[in-house]
């Protein structure tokens, strides 16, 4: 069994993440997440904050010189902005006249349309929005991305798969079908603006970004997450919590701003007639094979051997500049949302927080199927299930 949790707050002093369940033997340093990070600050149309603050990664526990051993994985990503907020932030209680003297601590009481702020001051009691916002932030993504690095690298030397994501929409604009990049188009994609697989639509993006900057608007999107390199036989059909596709649709959409999720073809396969819906299976020399990849890889909640291809929506940014109609809940009397500033999108952001998602379930899955306290041992364990395949 893979299980995870994080902790913290947008402006805590850190982020906390825990991996456990993995096997020992997994090659993977604090570089390694400190570029995956990285990667998740990426994108053009990301606010201020991206600018000014870091991460700071610390591997507190499970990792030594450089391989898992085991236990729990635990991984700090501190906040370098910690120090502003030390007193509105503070655990322990602090002196009532200097945290009045903090402007930062002024209750927040305009909730923000589309954020987590009314029904969680509502459901918590509170009549400031801060203790909500501060954990439903999607800052919180950077701890997941953290042990999902963690998880991919797990994937990688157990089966030689990879995970990668692109953007394939952004407001109305979209990439022209048939855009599905490889493993080796990770960099290229990490290298565009906005982490789109297709340079004319990534240019269209950008002045699409723009123009939603300039009009105090921000906007929403579509990532794909591909994963290459997985057997056959990953998920189970048997009980509706083994379906791989739910559990990949579940942890996407638990990211934060994601409305939607797609297996393979998803929506557009219900508008087909069933003749041009489906992966027609034929024998070829390399062995039995479909011959598309509509259904993304995945079959009645297993995976097929194909690559998984799942997409996820996200809704536009909802700190909009040009603020939205609210309610001051101190007062009752109509407002304008709190805003002092905000990303235009987070789509491209968006798309590594799916990769780590799509990376733990994928490898809680293998663990599953292929068990093992080593990572060689869960090699060996695939290859032998691979080796022993009766249809191949
Ligand atoms: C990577 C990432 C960055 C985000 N940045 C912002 C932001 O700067 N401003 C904002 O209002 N929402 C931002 N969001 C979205 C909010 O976190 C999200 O809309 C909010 O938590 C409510 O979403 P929910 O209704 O899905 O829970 C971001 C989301 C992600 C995944
Ligand atoms: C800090 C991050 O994202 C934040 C996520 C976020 C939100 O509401 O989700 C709002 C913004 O923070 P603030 O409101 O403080 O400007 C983003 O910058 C991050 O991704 O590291």
């Amino acid at each position: 069994m893979l299980r995870w949790l994080t902790a913290g707050e947008s402006h805590g002093p850190a982020l906390v993440a825990i991996l456990e369940g993995l096997p020992a033997g997994v090659r993977v340093t604090s570089d390694d997440i400190a570029e995956a990070l990285r990667r998740r600050r990426l994108g053009h149309g990301r606010g201020a904050r991206m600018k000014f603050e870091q991460d700071k990664v610390t591997i507190v526990g499970g990792i030594r010189h450089g391989r898992t051993q085991g236990g729990p994985v635990a991984i700090e990503v501190a906040n370098t902005e910690w120090p502003k907020w030390e007193t509105v932030m503070s655990a322990d209680p602090v002196d009532p006249d200097e945290l009045a003297a903090q402007a930062r601590n002024a209750p927040l009481s305009r909730p923000r349309p589309g954020h987590a702020d009314l029904a969680g001051m509502q459901k918590y009691g509170f009549d400031d929005a801060r203790p909500i916002l501060e954990r439903a932030s999607a800052r919180e993504t950077a701890a997941r991305v953290a042990i999902g690095e963690v998880a991919k690298a797990f994937l990688n030397q157990v089966a030689g798969a990879h995970v990668l994501s692109h953007v394939v929409a952004l407001g109305e604009i979209g990439v022209p079908d048939g855009v599905v990049p490889g493993p080796d188009d990770l960099e290229r994609i990490d290298a565009d603006p906005v982490r789109c697989a297709d340079p004319e639509t990534s240019a269209a993006m950008v002045a699409h970004i723009e123009e939603l900057r300039k009009a105090g608007d921000t906007l929403g999107g579509v990532v794909e997450v591909l994963a290459y390199g997985l057997p056959p036989g990953l998920g189970s059909h048997v009980h509706w919590d083994r379906r791989l596709d739910a559990r990949l649709a579940g942890a996407l959409m638990g990211i934060q701003a994601i409305k939607g999720v797609e297996v393979g073809d998803g929506f557009t396969t219900a508008r087909r007639p069933g003749s041009r819906a489906h992966d027609e299976i034929e024998n070829t020399p390399e062995g039995i094979r479909r011959r598309t990849g509509r259904a993304g890889g995945i079959e009645g909640g297993m995976t097929t051997g194909d690559p998984v291809r799942v997409r996820a929506a996200m809704k536009p940014i909802s700190t909009v500049p040009r603020a939205l109609d609210t309610v001051d809940v101190t007062t009752g009397e109509p407002a304008k949302a709190i805003n002092q500033r905000s990303d235009v999108t987070a789509v491209p952001a968006a798309g590594v927080v799916a990769e780590a998602m799509v990376a733990l379930v994928l490898a809680e899955a293998m663990v599953e199927k292929f068990g093992g306290d080593s990572v060689e041992e869960t090699a060996r364990n695939l290859q032998g299930y691979l080796s022993s395949l009766v249809i191949k």
